[in-house]
């Protein structure tokens, strides 16, 4: 079990916090290709972590162990120490839930009832009960329309919310899909590619999204290709190329590191320096970078024809049930 990451604070003695999901050794091969090669590290409760590398470099593949869609082919996945299920639904129901690079939510489904179909993973109903619209039924059924009301105001989607999910536009249908996630009631919150395909404006409103998230207690992993995003929104981060876990550290660290810069930025330490101290975002603090929602140097998967449930990958075809999108908002 790797070790809990400490937090200074300002001037206090650090402190720990306790890893609440780990992968240990996770390889994955696809025949002949190794997608993941031995691939370690621990999200601490409380915690953002980054995960960042170029294309191909196996990030969603490493949600896809994460989250049960793919069996690794070694390695293991420990959700507060205890394995997770290869199951992409029970590992919801323990606490972990995702969103996907390519927006899958209920393209006929209004907003609310998006946010339902997440909800629907914590109603443990009596069959009968449910069959005859019983008292616990009709009681759980108001509790999971009370929960949708508040999340879609926490997403800030309230105005949306008999709206049919296809007819949202694109930035607010990843804001629906991170709702109906949230209505699972997760530990962890796995984000691929959150602010892929948003504007600036976007972009800034799902970082304080995500710092709300994080503040009700969820631990957060984000795969995104904007490095200004990533570098100013995360406690830590990783550098995945092909397969392996190039560097890992703050954002300051993971930046300065001429590995990174080599393997993945591509550019000069003193360019990319540049450009991610171009813009100063108010409140930010640590490395004064902003993300001006410019999605860098990454090929981006803008989603603009996939509204529907579909990522074509035809081994990413098993149903997840905590599924589907988010503006900041009110408490959840
Ligand atoms: N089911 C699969 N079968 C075969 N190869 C796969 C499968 N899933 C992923 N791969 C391959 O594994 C490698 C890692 O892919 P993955 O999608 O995880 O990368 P990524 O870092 O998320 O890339 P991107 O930034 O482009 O989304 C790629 O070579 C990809 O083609």
């Amino acid at each position: 079990m790797s070790e809990p990451t400490t937090t200074g604070g300002t001037g206090g003695a650090a402190v720990a916090r306790p890893t609440i999901l780990e992968a240990s050794g996770v390889t994955m091969q696809f025949g002949g290709l190794t997608a993941l090669n031995d691939v370690s590290f621990g999200l601490s409760e409380g915690e953002i972590i980054g995960l960042i590398g170029p294309n191909g470099a196996g990030k969603t593949t490493l949600f896809n162990c994460l989250t049960g869609l793919y069996s690794p082919t070694s390695g293991t996945v420990a959700l507060r120490g205890t394995p997770l299920p290869q199951d992409p639904a029970r590992v919801t129901e323990q606490g972990v839930a995702r969103t996907f690079q390519n927006i899958r939510l209920f393209p006929s489904m209004t907003a609310e009832e998006n946010v339902l179909v997440g909800r629907h993973v914590r109603m443990k109903q009596n069959p009968l009960s449910s069959l005859l619209h019983g008292p616990g039924f009709r009681r759980s059924e108001a509790e999971a329309a009370e929960r949708t009301e508040k999340l879609l105001a926490f997403v800030g989607l309230t105005r949306f919310s008999d709206e049919l999910a296809r007819n949202l536009p694109y930035g607010d249908q990843r804001r629906l899909e991170i709702a109906r996630a949230l209505a699972t009631d997760p530990s962890v919150l796995l984000l691929d590619e959150p602010t892929a395909g948003m504007n600036a404006q976007e972009t800034e409103a799902t970082r304080q999204l995500i710092f709300a998230i994080r503040d009700l207690g969820i631990s957060v992993v984000v795969i995104e290709h904007d490095t200004k995003f990533i570098f100013t929104l995360c406690d830590r981060v990783l550098v995945l190329v092909q397969g392996e876990v190039l560097v890992e550290g703050t954002p300051d660290e993971v930046r300065g590191d001429p590995r990174v810069v080599e393997a993945y930025l591509g550019a000069p330490p003193e360019e990319i320096e540049a450009q991610v101290n171009r813009v100063q975002v108010p409140g930010v603090q640590d490395n004064g970078a902003q993300d001006n929602g410019a999605q860098d140097n990454g090929a981006h998967d803008n989603g603009a024809e996939d509204n529907g449930t579909q990522d074509n990958r035809a081994q990413d075809n098993r149903a997840q049930r905590n599924g589907a999108p988010a503006e900041g908002g009110e408490q959840a």
